[in-house]
């Protein structure tokens, strides 16, 4: 039975390799964050539905997955990959629907990223080793230890929606690829996506039960009944700390692994010896791509006072010069916001930043759009300086197209004040001189740097975050140790 998600009226959960509605006939609105018109209706998974998918993933683990070799499994995870490739305009037109955001920037990062995180990860299990010792014994016959790496079980994935697919399928594609099994819960906001990839594994011949996507809420929906269900043994997750706390304490319940991707405020550091231009461009992304709702976006900006005055007026030019436009618009950089209810914590913020007493160096409000617009969720790309450090504008992630610039004196100063929120994901730092590039990047408090650059992704390198950004290390080998157990066998020679 296929999805009807040519006219992407009705989404529904994907069990056992089957679409299915839910029992209740509960569903809820996917909403086109461009018009405010619904695209779609989608079903709200309740316990049995959840219950259902997890049954379905248990058995898909003793079934031909779990019995396959690991070159049928990964040869399959590549027609994943090629399945998403072969399929990209509707992925395209999908995910661009349910969030808003430009084609230009889907085409370049979300689909293509979503292909990639299939094949990577495919081609990583295959090739990384796992370690022996050989060790004396009293007999003097020896023993000789080596670890195997097995699957962990039943992954719950529970993904953002800033960037569904590539979230999603950063957490799949290890996952599957390490021989788990997994039931998703997308972001209730973006649902299409995953829901089309049922259709792709079914293609490329992933067995029945091992890919399940289940759509709903977080709290007293789908996502609760994930987390508290027995049968799942881990949790990879990506969205807001507070979300990470409350997963956490289902996971504790059984014991169950957890790995959390969360929230942040990260500081980008500009010194006066950069290279401006680049500087200028990799805070104008860092700030304003996906309108601002990346979780490694900086929305604290730190300048070297010799150069701030030019640096706030470089990054005004070029934020006014960014046009905010629907999907199609091949002129576009800048959708809106995912809903008119995260424009409205977004624009709650906008007010607070004034009532602090900010300088508004630009934006601060609502575009005019054309009628046909009007009912998105727009917003202007702003900029302010002059905010104490302890505003909420500045100490609270606001997921929103903006930043705070503020100037500093010395390097031991940035690297205190980037340091000083309980966040820790990602810092980008703007020098030439690279001595203090190194100098600087080994004091910040966060689990990924960049110099010179932002959001340049190597998928073999370990990516998270320290503090309250989260628990755990995906990417490369990191991935691998979460999606599997490591098992010692000791050999008496
Ligand atoms: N660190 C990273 O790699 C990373 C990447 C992207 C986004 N993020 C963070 O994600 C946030 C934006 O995404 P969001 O608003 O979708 O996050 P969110 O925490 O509101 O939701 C994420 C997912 O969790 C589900 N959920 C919510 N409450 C739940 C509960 N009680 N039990 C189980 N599931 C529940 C939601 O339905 C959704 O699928 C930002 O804080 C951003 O920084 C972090
Ligand atoms: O919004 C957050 C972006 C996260 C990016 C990744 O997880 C990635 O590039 O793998």
């Amino acid at each position: 039975m296929k999805q009807d998600l040519a006219a992407m009226k009705d989404i529904k959960h994907y069990i056992n390799g089957q679409y299915v509605g839910s029992a209740s006939g509960k569903l809820f609105e996917n909403v086109n964050p461009a018009n405010g018109k619904v695209i779609s209706k989608v079903h709200e998974a309740g316990r049995e539905e959840v219950d259902a998918a997890v049954q379905a993933a248990k058995a898909a683990l003793r079934g031909p997955w779990g019995k396959m070799t690991l070159e049928q499994r990964t040869a399959i995870l590549h027609k994943v990959a090629d399945g998403i490739n072969a399929r990209f305009d509707e992925f395209l037109e999908a995910e661009c629907l349910d969030t808003g955001k430009p084609k230009s920037l889907a085409s370049h990062i979300d689909i293509p990223r979503g292909a990639a995180n299939f094949k990577v990860f495919a081609d990583m299990i295959k090739n990384v080793p796992t370690e022996s010792f050989e060790m004396p014994t009293p007999d003097g016959t020896g023993a000789l230890n080596y670890a195997v790496r097995r699957p962990k079980g039943v992954i719950g994935v529970i993904s953002p929606w800033n960037l569904p697919l590539l979230l999603m399928t950063w957490k799949v594609g290890p996952a599957l690829a390490c021989g788990n099994t997994v039931v998703v819960k997308p972001s209730e906001e973006t649902p299409t996506t995953t829901a089309l990839l049922g259709e792709v594994m079914k293609e490329a011949g992933v067995p029945d039960g091992v890919y399940n996507v289940v759509h709903g809420f977080g709290g007293d929906s789908a996502g609760a009944y994930l987390t508290e269900h027995p049968l799942v043994d881990g949790f990879t997750f990506t969205g807001e700390t507070g979300t990470g706390e409350v997963i956490m304490k289902a996971a504790a319940k059984g014991i169950r692994d957890i790995s959390l991707e969360l929230g942040g405020k990260n500081a980008g550091l500009v010194f006066a010896d950069c290279d401006m231009d680049k500087a200028i461009e990799g805070t104008m992304r860092s700030a304003f791509a996906n309108c601002g709702q990346v979780c490694l976006g900086t929305e604290r900006v730190y300048v070297e006072r010799s150069i701030f005055d030019e640096f706030v007026r470089r990054l005004k030019e070029a934020a006014e010069g960014l046009k905010i436009g629907p999907p199609d618009d091949a002129d576009a950089n800048m959708g809106p916001l995912v809903s008119l209810k995260h424009r409205e914590k977004v624009l709650s913020y906008y007010q607070k930043a004034v009532d602090d007493g900010a300088t508004v160096v630009t934006g601060g409000g609502v575009p005019d759009m054309p009628a046909e617009l009007a009912g998105g969720a727009w917003v202007q790309p702003t900029i302010w300086t002059g905010l104490a450090d302890d505003s909420a504008v500045v100490t609270d992630e606001i997921f929103g197209p903006c930043c705070h610039i503020r100037p500093f004196d010395t390097e031991e100063e940035a690297i205190e004040l980037a340091n000083s929120l309980p966040y820790g994901l990602a810092s980008a730092i703007w020098s030439e001189n690279i001595t203090r590039a190194h100098r600087v990047a080994g004091q910040i408090e966060a689990g990924i740097i960049w110099v010179n650059s932002w959001f340049l992704r190597d998928l073999r390198t370990p990516f998270g975050g320290s503090k309250q950004s989260g628990i755990g290390r995906e990417g490369g080998v990191h991935s691998l140790e979460f999606y599997t157990e490591m098992k010692n066998i000791c050999v008496k020679l």
